[in-house]
């Protein structure tokens, strides 16, 4: 398993009271399983995610990454974890403006310690992999929003993580757009052998998925999915 959350509760304080974000959620992907979470605003997406990627410290439940549990680490050791085993796809992609889109990646290469010349071949591969081929020069405000989110799940491959944690990813695009970022993600999902969580509002692609959860208040239920066939050698 490469991701387990175990009967996590998360409670925000409230003024005088608590808020209960998370109530006894157990979830799991294993690799090459990509794991949709839907749900309506408030109900606890994006809390899930905070607490799946070391983040934010659950009140109790566990939380195991490629077998480790992150509540027996020190705060380095965690982040050192989040560093080398997850890959974290914001819904806004959060790119430097002034850097292009090779740059991305190899800044945050750089920020893992890992020399920067030997990684620009990889980042440029990785680019070719998201559909990005021939764009690596260009900088965000020459890419369309689509291909900037397309940036941001290459930046987030960087570290081979084993886990892929996505928050929106369709959130500002139009349909076929959207569309083929969840094929993109389900590709990478497959082809990595990576455990990803895709939060969505977004009903219309959870075909996509091999398990479907829904949240509401704070509460997590399997409602669906089924394995994808394997596309091994499928062009991603
Ligand atoms: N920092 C915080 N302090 C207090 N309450 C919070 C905090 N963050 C979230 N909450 C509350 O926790 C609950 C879950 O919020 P969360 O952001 O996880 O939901 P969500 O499903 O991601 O919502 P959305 O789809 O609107 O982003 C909500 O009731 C929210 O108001």
């Amino acid at each position: 398993m490469s991701i387990a959350l175990t009967d996590i509760v998360l409670t925000y304080p409230d003024g005088d009271s608590t808020v209960t974000a998370l109530d006894h959620v157990s979830l799991e992907a294993r690799p090459g399983e990509l794991h949709a979470i839907v749900g309506p605003s408030g109900s606890g997406k994006s809390s899930l995610l905070a607490v799946a990627s070391t983040l934010i410290r659950p009140d109790s439940g566990s939380v195991r990454i490629d077998g480790t549990e992150a509540a027996e680490l020190s705060p380095a050791e965690r982040s050192r974890l989040r560093m080398n085993r997850v890959g974290i796809v914001f819904q806004q992609p959060n790119l430097v403006s002034s850097l292009t889109a090779a740059e991305q990646l190899l800044v945050t290469d750089h920020m893992r310690g890992r020399p920067v010349r030997s990684h620009r071949a990889a980042a440029e591969r990785l680019l070719a992999v998201v559909g990005l081929d021939g764009k690596q020069h260009r900088r965000p405000a020459q890419l369309s929003g689509g291909e900037r989110q397309r940036v941001n799940i290459a930046r987030a491959l960087t570290g081979d993580p084993r886990v892929l944690l996505v928050d929106e990813p369709t959130a500002a695009l139009d349909h076929d757009r959207g569309a083929r970022i969840m094929d993109l993600l389900a590709e990478i999902t497959t082809e990595y052998r990576v455990a990803t969580f895709v939060v969505t509002h977004d009903t219309e692609y959870l075909d996509r998925a091999d398990t479907v959860s829904t949240m509401r208040d704070g509460r997590l239920t399997t409602t669906g999915g089924a394995p994808r066939p394997e596309r091994s050698g499928a062009a991603v």
